[in-house]
């Protein structure tokens, strides 16, 4: 199971197949990967990721990757998949934020047609650069596909870079019940920001948590221990994404997960993130889990899925049947 990953972020191999498509861009593959060897500032993360966008520009374009971002996770196992992206419009190729997420439910749509063993849901992406206005436009926008498309647009994430603006508009405050779920990536910078406690009053399902260790720093408003008692009092689930994971070890409401006596302290769920961009190695070496806890980690990720009950019951017998063929036969 796998409930966060980036669209444009897991772009993989088919970098290659636009690199050499569109070479008047003259994008190299440092530009666009990140080696966890060679430091980075959080801008230049950010930046990357507007180099990526420049070969993905048409509707064909987005089509392509996302069909074969689906197909790289069904081929690595994974059963079901919550892709997240940010919906682009470009002048230059006439694509508008609604033909482009049109185009991901294409691509969705065609590879269910060709039966890859996958099932797919898609949430829409807040960039915090577009600021309120934009994001509230989103919330708006991604409010229809969910009316629109039966179990298969969620929600919204909170996503980009947290320096570049706050990201919040359009819902109100202690809504969990609404429509549309909400994922939110925070906190991303070592003391909470402003935005921290807007955000929370909305209720998100879910954090990315990447800052949420036992740091006290408080930035005048919300605390990341009053931060934490919140996640502990409405059981917000934790992504644990792959590229912070080395943080993970850090994080005082899981280091029962990550020590040698595995259990887990509050939900969580092990992602992926960006695996197009950050080259890292598997959750196994950066953690000191056996391969079968990473397996009940990923296993019991089912019981956090946003689709309905009917598709967890149906994916259930999957895992296991998987853990039990990979670890044992
Ligand atoms: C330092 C770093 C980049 C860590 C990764 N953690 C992230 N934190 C916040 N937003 C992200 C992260 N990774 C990807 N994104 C968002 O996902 C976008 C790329 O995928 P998409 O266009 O939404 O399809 C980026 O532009 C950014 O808005
Ligand atoms: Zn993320």
């Amino acid at each position: 199971v796998e409930l966060h990953a980036h669209l444009n972020g897991s772009i993989s191999s088919t970098m290659k197949i636009l690199k050499a498509k569109k070479p008047g861009l003259n994008i190299h593959d440092l530009m666009t990967m990140i080696d966890s060897h060679i430091k980075r500032t959080l801008e230049e993360c950010f930046q990357m990721f507007q180099i990526i966008y420049q070969p993905t520009t048409s509707p064909e374009d987005i089509l392509m990757v996302t069909k074969d971002v689906i197909k790289e996770f069904a081929d690595d196992g994974v059963k079901y998949l919550e892709l997240r992206g940010t919906s682009r419009s470009e002048n230059a190729t006439g694509i508008t934020k609604r033909t482009y997420v049109e185009s991901v439910l294409e691509s969705m749509k065609q590879s269910k047609e060709e039966n890859l063993d996958v099932e797919v849901r898609y949430l829409i992406s807040i960039d915090r650069r577009g600021g309120p206005l934009v994001a509230k436009e989103t919330s708006k926008f991604s409010e229809e596909f969910f009316l629109s498309t039966e179990d298969t647009v969620f929600g919204l994430a909170l996503s980009g870079d947290p320096t570049a603006g706050q990201g919040v508009g359009g819902r109100e405050p202690g809504r969990r019940e609404a429509v549309l779920k909400l994922a939110l990536h925070l906190p991303e910078t070592p003391t909470p920001s402003k935005e921290t406690q807007i955000v929370l009053d909305l209720l998100p399902n879910r954090e990315h948590g990447t800052f949420l260790h036992s740091s006290e720093g408080d930035g005048g408003g919300v605390g990341f221990l009053d931060l934490l008692d919140f996640m502990r009092k409405y059981q917000i689930l934790l992504e644990l994404c792959l590229p912070q994971v080395s943080k993970v070890r850090q994080f005082p409401l899981i280091t029962s997960i990550v020590s040698d006596s595995y259990s887990i302290a509050h939900p969580s769920v092990n992602c992926t993130d960006d695996r197009g961009v950050f080259l890292s190695t598997s959750w196994q070496l950066k953690t000191n889990w056996t391969q079968s806890q990473v397996w009940d980690l990923s296993c019991d990720s089912v019981n956090y899925i946003f689709a309905s009950d009917s598709t967890r019951s149906e994916l259930k017998p999957k895992g296991l049947e998987k853990k039990r063929k990979i670890l044992f036969f």
